[in-house]
């Protein structure tokens, strides 16, 4: 459970409407609050109600949301005003679509909350919260689809941004509320004016269809929030109407649910999740309604048992009382759970169809492959390993409603094949992330385990701060991110860069430096701060690690590096333009290879190239050669003309220089090692021609370093 004393919550459109009664409840439950609104009239009276209220509770500062400059700034007053920051509601809103209007309505209800989110992810620390409010016209037919659009953004954006792939960086929860009809300004009688279409007719005109929706007061909606604040699972959307709410939650924001409370509950030291049963049964609670056939979320505390909402909407005796997660409470919860899970598990049985088997060929190999649907892991091993539920999911429930064809292509294709999973590469990485030895370029390296460090002189007393047994949760909470920039996304979350207090160090010697960090571990739900040492060693990581963060950090303080290990280049690799330019030296010479003509010898060319004094010295000996090729041809022809006539003759002739492709030279001496022996070839050819190797007797003929026997023609007989 989330506790609200203490914190600082800013909320857009907070001075008046849903806006005023979420900072109003805010505070009565301990929370101090900035009001940012652009209407100062009603602004400054919430803030002097919350102040007389609770005095210095509140603060209300004057700002059109749609102004991003504007709203960065009333980031800044309110780190600046109250020291820190942890909770954004961005509920500002309109309708309009008129002519006029509609473009302010997409930038107010749309973009200003991307813009509120993207500020609230650089200034949250871990363990913050972002509310957006849309509406249940989101998702059902309205008088005002361009509005229903906006609010739809703002479902879909706070789903996944709040989803686990997200969370396990930002380790900020994101829900969105989705109120019904609401009277405030809003929803008043200047509606009928703002439409776009108009539709209405006497018989069915927008005021006497308002008197028919259940109404709620701003109240009612802000319990709800309240309600989310605390229990609310990221990615979770709230819906109340009627006074009722329901929390329909994605069903993979789970398995965040687990890392979240894997870091808090486990570090407030109310239970372990290791060895605790009691807390298996307070997150199977929480995990029950994934189970659920229709992935709704009927109230895991039980606030809406065995009813859907539609039928405590009828209920008159309906009443929103919630039960709160506590691990002391664990039995009642249990029960609970439990006829929870065998409900659903019958459902499933009565619905055989709409479920089929799928194995999924493609294993997963990084967590970008986390699937939606996650079965539950930690109620049977208690553990909060990623991988675990990676590989859980390796034979899945896919729902029907999976196009065939499409199912039928990804079977075939060629990627599904590939078992990513098995490589040997990724098995050393999961035993890595499951802080179990490992083996990366054949070197053994131990489990990942915080080193031992003794920090009691350390102003910050980490040891005395974070147990040993919090020191291994940490790491292994780090490890098992698994994913590069996951990681990086954590120490971001956890390293502050701040203006040093000194430049210099005391001694003066040294470069300057150009910032200090500060390191924090989130314990109980607070930052706690530790020393660099403690950090490093705790997460068993290098100061490179946290420097290599910082040098890919954008402005919302997201990494947004690339994972360059053992991909980049050799430092010493030749550059392309050197390489390029050697070239092009080379072609300047205008050299080529020598192409022996066919039937040349080296004596043929040397006298051919040879000047006119040369040559005198040289011509008996080309005689000589020319006489001997002549030869050697005349044999040649009679060995034709002989295996032509008897046919247990067979003549063959090599053209030595295409099978003995070595280069031979006038000036360095090359020779074949050893004898050369072409029995080899010539029995082949021998073979095809008799089909019998006994019926010829063949003498064989070896040659040695032939090149430079000129006498020899490579005849053999
Ligand atoms: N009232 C409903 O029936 C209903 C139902 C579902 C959702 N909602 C949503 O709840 C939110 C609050 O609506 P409400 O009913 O309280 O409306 P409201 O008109 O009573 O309050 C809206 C507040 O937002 C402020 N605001 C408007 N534009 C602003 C801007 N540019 N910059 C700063 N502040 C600005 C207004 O000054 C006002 O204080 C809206 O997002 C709305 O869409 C309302
Ligand atoms: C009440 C009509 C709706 O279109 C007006 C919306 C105006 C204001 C705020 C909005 O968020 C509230 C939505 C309330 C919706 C209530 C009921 C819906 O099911 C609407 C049904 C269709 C319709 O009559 O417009």
């Amino acid at each position: 459970m989330y506790d609200i004393p203490g914190k600082v919550a800013l909320v857009t459109g907070g001075a008046k409407g849903i806006g005023r009664a979420y900072c109003v409840a805010l505070v009565q439950h301990g929370a101090k609050v900035i009001i940012v609104d652009k209407d100062s009239e009603n602004g400054k009276a919430t803030e002097k109600h919350s102040n007389d209220n609770k005095p210095g509770s509140s603060l209300f500062i004057c700002c059109d949301v749609t102004s991003s400059a504007a709203l960065n700034a009333c980031f800044d007053g309110a780190m600046k005003h109250f020291g820190k920051l942890d909770i954004v509601i961005n509920n500002a809103g309109r309708v309009d679509e008129t002519e006029e209007g509609w473009r302010s309505t997409v930038e107010l209800n749309l973009v200003a909350v991307i813009q509120g989110c993207r500020l609230a992810i650089a200034y949250l620390k871990a363990g913050g919260v972002i509310i957006n409010t849309s509406s249940i016209a989101a998702s059902r037919e309205s008088t005002f689809p361009i509005y229903s659009a906006t609010k739809g953004g703002v479902t879909a954006l706070s789903k996944s941004l709040g989803a686990p792939r997200q969370f396990r960086v930002t380790q900020i929860r994101v829900m969105a509320i989705q109120p019904g009809y609401t009277p405030t300004t809003l929803a008043g009688e200047r509606l009928k004016e703002l439409v776009w279409i108009q539709t209405d007719t006497p018989e069915d005109n927008l005021k006497n269809r308002l008197s028919s929706y259940p109404s709620q007061t701003t109240e009612s909606v802000a319990e709800c929030m309240i309600e989310a604040l605390k229990e609310g699972e990221s990615g979770s959307v709230w819906t109340v109407d009627g006074g009722r709410w329901q929390n329909e939650k994605s069903v993979a924001s789970t398995s965040a649910h687990r890392s979240y409370f894997s870091q808090s509950i486990l570090m407030s030291g109310k239970c372990s999740i290791k060895n605790d049963t009691s807390s298996r049964r307070n997150f199977h609670l929480t995990s029950d309604s994934e189970q659920s056939d229709d992935g709704q979320n009927s109230k895991p505390h039980g606030a809406f048992p065995n009813q859907d909402f539609e039928e405590c909407n009828q209920d008159p005796n309906y009443s929103p009382v919630p039960n709160s997660i506590d691990c002391s409470s664990a039995e009642n919860s249990d029960e609970s759970a439990v006829s929870d899970v065998s409900e659903n598990e019958g459902q499933k049985r009565k619905k055989p169809k709409k479920q089929r088997k799928v194995v999924k060929k493609r294993k997963l190999g990084a967590i970008e492959d986390f699937p939606n649907s996650v079965p539950l892991v930690l109620q049977e091993t208690g553990e909060t390993n990623i991988h675990q539920v990676l590989r859980q999911t390796e034979t899945e429930e896919t729902p029907e409603t999976e196009n065939a064809d499409i199912q039928q292509i990804r079977d075939r294709s060629r990627w599904r094949k590939r078992n990513l999973q098995h490589w040997e590469v990724n098995v050393e990485r999961r035993k890595r992330s499951d802080c179990l030895p490992y083996t990366i370029k054949k070197k053994d390296q131990p489990g990942k385990a915080p080193k031992p460090i003794v920090c009691d002189r350390c102003r910050f007393k980490c040891t005395s701060k974070i147990t040993e047994t919090q020191r291994g949760e940490l790491c292994s909470c780090y490890w098992s991110l698994f994913d590069f920039k996951r990681q990086k996304g954590f120490i971001l979350t956890r390293v502050k860069s701040c203006v040093p207090e000194r430049r210099r160090s005391r001694t003066g010697e040294g470069r300057e430096r150009s910032d200090s960090k500060q390191y924090f571990f989130m314990v109980d739900g607070e930052d706690v701060r530790v020393c660099q040492a403690f950090f490093l060693k705790t997460l068993c990581i290098s100061n490179v690690v946290v420097f290599n963060a910082f040098k890919s950090k954008d402005g919302f303080g997201c990494y947004v590096g690339e994972d360059l290990r053992g991909k980049h280049e050799p430092s010493n690799k030749t550059k392309p333009q050197e390489i390029a330019f050697v070239k092009q030296h080379i072609d300047n010479f205008n050299l080529s290879f020598f192409n022996p003509k066919k039937d040349r010898c080296q004596t043929c060319v040397s006298f051919e190239n040879a000047s006119l004094e040369e040559k005198e010295k040289l011509k008996a000996e080309f005689d000589n050669n020319q006489r001997r090729k002549e030869d050697c041809n005349a044999a040649k022809s009679q060995d034709k003309a002989r295996a032509a006539e008897k046919l247990n003759f067979i003549s063959v002739t090599f053209d030595l220089q295409s099978v003995l492709q070595i280069p031979s030279s006038d000036v360095s001496k090359m020779t074949f090692p050893d004898f050369f022996d072409l029995k080899v070839l010539a029995d082949l050819l021998i073979k095809n021609r008799t089909k019998d190797e006994n019926k010829e007797k063949v003498n064989w003929l070896k040659v040695k370093s032939f090149r430079f026997r000129k006498d020899n023609p490579g005849r053999m007989e």
